[in-house]
Formats: C-alpha cells, structure tokens, sequence
C-alpha cells in the first residue's frame, strides 16, 4: 500500500479540518499518516523520516498575507537538505489551502507548494475536479472555488474552527486525498 505523508500547519485549527479530510481519502486507498508543524516550525527526525520513506507527500497552511505561514516555510526551507540530495525525487506532491477570503491569494500558496515540489523533483499531482461554477452551486458543492492546482478552502474570517471550511471544500479534500494515494497506489504497482 502506498504511504501517504500529510504535513501541514494551521494556526487557528481551520486548515486542521481541511487537513483531517485530505487523511480521510488518502486513508481510504492508502497508509497516510498525518502531521502538524508544531508552532516553532521544527519538526522532529521520526516525521523526517517518515517524510524520507513515503511514496507522496502532501503540503498544507493556511493562506496568510499571501503565501504559506511562516512555520511551513521553515519546514520547506529545512528541507534543503533533502534537495541537495534529491532524495525526495520522484516522489509524488500535493497541497492545500485555506484562507478566510474566497480568492485571499490562495493560489500563491498552491503555487509555492508547486514550486516546493519541482525543486525536489516530485511528481505534482493536480486537484483533477471540475469547478462547481453555476448559478446553483454554492460552498457545499465540490470545488465551488474553481482550482485546479490543489484544494482550496474558504473559512470565512468571523468562524470557528468547528463551523468551518464549508461541507464543500471538506468533500474535495477528501477526494483529492483518495486521488493522491490511488496515483501513488499505482506507482508502486509498476
Ligand atoms: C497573519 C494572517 C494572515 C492572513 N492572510 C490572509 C490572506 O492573505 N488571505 C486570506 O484570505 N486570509 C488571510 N488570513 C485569514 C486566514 O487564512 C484564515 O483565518 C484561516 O482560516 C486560518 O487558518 P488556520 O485556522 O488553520 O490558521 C490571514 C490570517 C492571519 C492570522
């Protein structure tokens, strides 16, 4: 079975449920295993090497001024080492985000784990949904915010982290998860 490394931060537990589905789906065709970037940004060598081990790698933060938090970029930039030796080549990547805004500049952020990922030579693994962008569709429809790079959340900036992102954004993390582990399922059958 492919395993399946999710790592992400959240500052205030929204990206959290976001993260908790993505585990979901990828659990669901997959060994996945989930793990927070402590508020320090350091993580431990037990999740570094489990990071070294996996068949895919999905990066999540929040959306914050515009890009990643600060915490997953010290992750990023800690894995420099890994770089150097291409070691995570050809692995596959994903991410996800969450921001309060519909838009906020979330896709800087999917494409700083895009860039994440090219320099480490991974394979990126693409949302793969159709955007739900017809007069009936609203934020419990899949995708209703139209990406396509990785999977976007809305939690609108007056919610709690129990009412929030939307029904809509938690049913495409979940399926962006399966998508990611059947992919990497399929590489390891080769
Ligand atoms: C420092 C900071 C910067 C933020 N920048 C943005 C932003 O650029 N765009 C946006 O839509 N929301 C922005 N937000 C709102 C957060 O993305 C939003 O509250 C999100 O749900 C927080 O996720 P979390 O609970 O996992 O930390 C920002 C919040 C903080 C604290």
């Amino acid at each position: 079975m492919a395993r399946i490394e999710i790592v992400y931060f959240s500052g205030y537990g929204h990206t959290t449920n976001q993260a908790n589905a993505v585990f979901e789906g990828a659990s669901e065709a997959g060994d996945a295993r989930l793990t927070v970037i402590p508020e320090d940004g350091a993580i431990n060598e037990v999740t570094w090497s489990a990071l070294d081990a996996a068949d895919a790698i999905i990066f999540g933060s929040p959306t914050y001024m515009g890009g990643p938090a600060w915490q997953f970029k010290r992750f990023a930039d800690e894995s420099s080492e890994r770089w150097m030796a291409q070691s995570w080549k050809n692995k596959f990547a994903a991410g996800f985000t969450n921001s309060a805004s519909p838009v906020g500049d979330k896709g800087e952020t999917i494409n700083y784990f895009r860039t994440l990922a090219g320099q480490q030579g991974m394979l990126w693994v693409p949302l793969g949904q159709m955007p739900s962008n017809a007069m009936t569709h609203g934020p419990t429809d899949r995708n209703w915010l139209g990406g396509s790079g990785g999977a976007l959340a809305q939690s609108p900036s007056d919610t709690s982290a129990e009412q929030a992102p939307h029904a809509g954004d938690l049913a495409s993390a979940r399926e962006y998860g399966r998508r990611v582990a059947v992919i990497a399922e399929t590489k390891i059958a080769a």
